[in-house]
């Protein structure tokens, strides 16, 4: 092999993967390595928020803040980068469920968090064919274990202990369908997994990826509160894959570097409750009208935009395993302590008159610790009227999702 060749993943935190031959020198074959001040600036994910309003005033951190933060974030990398070539333990041991692990996300997914340091084990559950991938997953060197559960019968022993539960069960749409028309299917597969997830780990960051997620977080907080373990701090809507591709549009609409770009988005996630709010877009940078239109259309029916290019077999996977492991990481690093971890998400939330709601989002061990209000001050006309616009159909997927949970509790 070349001296030179290597490669390095980064799923959106200052910490990367890398599988790098010859020119680390105490480098393992395959190792975690960390990259040191040059992910700082170079991250698309966590760290970015950071970052990008370390530069400027406006920004929800303060210039003096931001500079201390830096500072011990650079010296806190450096010490991990010199821990991290010599050995090849998990930085902490963190358990990750993933409920719907043989999916289409769920694998990539499963690959993606395998190679995090900071999980100690990986429980993957689906209601068949999870074994394969299981055993497939498990020859990786990376250090977390992996263990597979199939059925109903294995779910309790896979949320047992777990401290992040993610969930893409579910069926992904074909073209001409709506997020919406998943609701009948989706909404009591999520249903009964959080009933179990209740049961069996109330005290877990839950992620919910199943669509309509409008309608399924409602759901999920419902099932929860009828469990009395409800805690709206740590029940989060993956709307991460909305970020992900607002920052890639802007960045190459405007031909900025990808990695410094950082957009908002707000509301919901799906179609016009989908809202990036481009004008608080990190670096500041200016649309026309037509820009505004165009890029913001396109973000709001990028789903829709895989589903046709896929043609009937399925929905955004690879993209959304990318976004949802770049959300993991965040909420693992906020288990870890790390004081400085902002994401979007779709959550119970006060912003707005709506229960729940999408914004950006800082998130602490206890789940959400603050939110990100200035996003929301400033808005442009078009901006204002489409957070207005949303706010009926973002309403009546709240209330369609609340009035499931209620039912099936009166039926049952
Ligand atoms: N939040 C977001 O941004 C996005 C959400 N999605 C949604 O994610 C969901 C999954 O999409 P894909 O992975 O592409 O679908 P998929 O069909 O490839 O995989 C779904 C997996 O869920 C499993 N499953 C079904 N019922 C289950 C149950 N009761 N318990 C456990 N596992 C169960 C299936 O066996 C399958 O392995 C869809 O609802 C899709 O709309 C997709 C992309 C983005
Ligand atoms: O569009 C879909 O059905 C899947 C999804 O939520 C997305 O890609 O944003």
């Amino acid at each position: 092999m070349a001296a030179s060749s290597a490669a390095t993943f980064s799923i959106g935190t200052n910490v990367s993967f890398g599988c790098k031959v010859g020119s680390l020198s105490q480098s393992k074959p395959f190792g975690v390595r960390f990259n040191s001040q040059n992910s700082l600036k170079s991250f698309s994910g966590l760290k970015a928020v950071t970052s990008v309003s370390c530069e400027s005033d406006s920004s929800f951190l303060g210039k003096e803040t931001s500079a201390a933060l830096r500072g011990s974030i650079a010296l806190k990398a450096q010490k991990e980068n010199q821990s991290y070539q010599y050995h090849l333990q998990p930085q902490a041991a963190f358990k990750v469920a993933i409920l719907g692990a043989a999916g289409g996300i769920g694998q990539p997914l499963a690959l993606l968090i395998k190679m995090s340091p900071l999980v100690s084990a990986l429980h993957l559950y689906d209601i068949a064919n999870v074994k394969g991938v299981a055993a497939d997953l498990s020859h990786c060197n990376t250090p977390s274990q992996v263990l597979d559960f199939t059925g109903a019968s294995e779910l309790g022993s896979a949320l047992k202990g777990v401290d992040v539960v993610v969930i893409p069960a579910g069926v992904p749409r074909k073209p001409g369908m709506t997020r919406d028309d998943l609701f009948n299917i989706n909404a009591g597969i999520v249903k009964n997994l959080i009933e179990a997830v209740a049961d069996n780990c109330p005290d877990a960051f839950i992620h919910i990826i199943s669509n309509p997620v409008n309608s399924t977080v409602p759901i999920a907080a419902e099932i929860l509160k009828q469990k009395g373990v409800f805690d709206p701090k740590k029940l989060f809507g993956v709307s991460t894959l909305d970020v992900v591709r607002a920052n890639t549009f802007v960045a190459q609409k405007k031909n900025l570097k990808l990695i410094d770009v950082d957009v908002p988005v707000v509301g919901g996630h799906a179609g016009i409750t989908i809202l990036p709010l481009l004008s608080k877009t990190k670096p500041s940078v200016s649309f026309t009208d037509e820009e505004v239109q165009e890029l913001t259309v396109r973000i709001q029916n990028a789903g829709t935009e895989v589903v046709e290019a896929k043609a009937g077999t399925g929905s955004a996977t690879l993209s959304m395993a990318y976004a949802a492991a770049r959300f993991v990481e965040s909420s693992l690093r906020a288990l870890d302590g790390d004081g400085d971890v902002y994401e979007c998400s779709y959550v119970q939330s006060d912003l707005t008159e709506l229960p729940y709601f999408a914004s950006r989002i800082k998130i602490g061990k206890k789940g959400v610790e603050a939110f990100i209000t200035s996003d929301l001050q400033g808005l442009t006309e078009y901006e204002q009227k489409a957070l207005e616009a949303l706010k009926p159909e973002l309403k009546s997927s709240i209330e369609k999702g609340i009035a499931f949970a209620n039912k099936q509790a009166v039926a049952a």
